[in-house]
């Protein structure tokens, strides 16, 4: 399993109406790039294309592979909403992939992946009867069940408390080492603490931002983590002026 990079650039519309661009992002292969900016500039729109679930987007331009073969079967998308199957328990939403594909997912590595997010002793548990942030870690479980080259995450980690937050970081970032991931998130901190390439979104296109030297995933109280916090954090204010 090699992962791609991936490249968007053009201009993207919905019913007539601009979305954004025109724009150029690239992903590289084997990377966790972040991307942040305000909402509404059109980061989700951005994971929809590569995971080709935006039928109502008309993208003039291209959102594809490095390596020029189909992203199709290659990604796996954790959705801003949860998009958990109310009438499955928490291991059949994890197992819910390989479900719709007509296969059977590795029930070994359900329960491994459950263990691992905090969910064992609620896996026959039915979503209405979970918390929010159980939710959540249910819709990361079911990602990382998928076990994809290219892994696009949509704020993955926003309804989680903070230490349970700084966990599934960690955890993500091992399980999905060498993975190309595109993670959009409003937390700087978390861009700090994760990213290998940071990038800010806003109108008039996309800026690269340096992230920190060490290896990720950085410590969230390490200087230079808390530094880059800082500098993302004002860039934000500003505009990415
Ligand atoms: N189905 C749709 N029809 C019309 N406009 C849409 C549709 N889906 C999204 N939009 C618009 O496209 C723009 C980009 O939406 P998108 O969800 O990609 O933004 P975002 O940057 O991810 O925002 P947020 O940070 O709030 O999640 C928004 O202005 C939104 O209103």
């Amino acid at each position: 399993m090699t992962a791609p990079g991936l490249v968007l650039e053009g201009s993207a519309r919905i019913g007539g109406g601009r979305v954004f661009g025109p724009l150029s992002l690239e992903a590289p292969a084997g990377g966790w790039t972040c991307l942040l900016g305000p909402s509404g500039v059109g980061k989700s729109t951005i994971l929809h294309l590569f995971a080709g679930i935006a039928d109502a987007v008309d993208l003039d331009g291209r959102a594809e592979a490095t390596d020029g073969a189909p992203l199709a079967g290659r990604v796996a998308l954790m959705a801003q909403s949860d998009l958990l199957l109310p009438w499955l328990d928490v291991a059949g939403n994890a197992a819910l992939g390989a479900r719709l594909r007509g296969e059977r997912a590795d029930p070994a590595r359900v329960a491994a992946v459950l263990d691992q997010v905090g969910l064992s002793a609620l896996a026959h548990r039915k979503p209405g009867a979970l918390s929010g942030g159980q939710r959540q870690r249910a819709a990361l479980a079911r990602t990382l069940v998928e076990d994809r080259p290219v892994v696009l995450l949509d704020e993955p980690f926003s309804a989680l408390d903070a230490a349970t937050r700084a966990r599934m970081q960690d955890l993500a970032a091992l399980r999905l080492a060498g993975r190309t991931v595109l993670h959009v998130t409003h937390d700087a901190a978390e861009a700090a603490r994760l990213g290998t390439r940071i990038l800010v979104m806003t109108g008039a296109g996309i800026h690269p931002v340096a992230p920190p030297e060490a290896p990720a995933p950085r410590a969230p109280d390490a200087p230079e983590t808390l530094a880059a916090t800082g500098r993302l954090t004002r860039l934000l204010l500003d505009g990415a002026a």
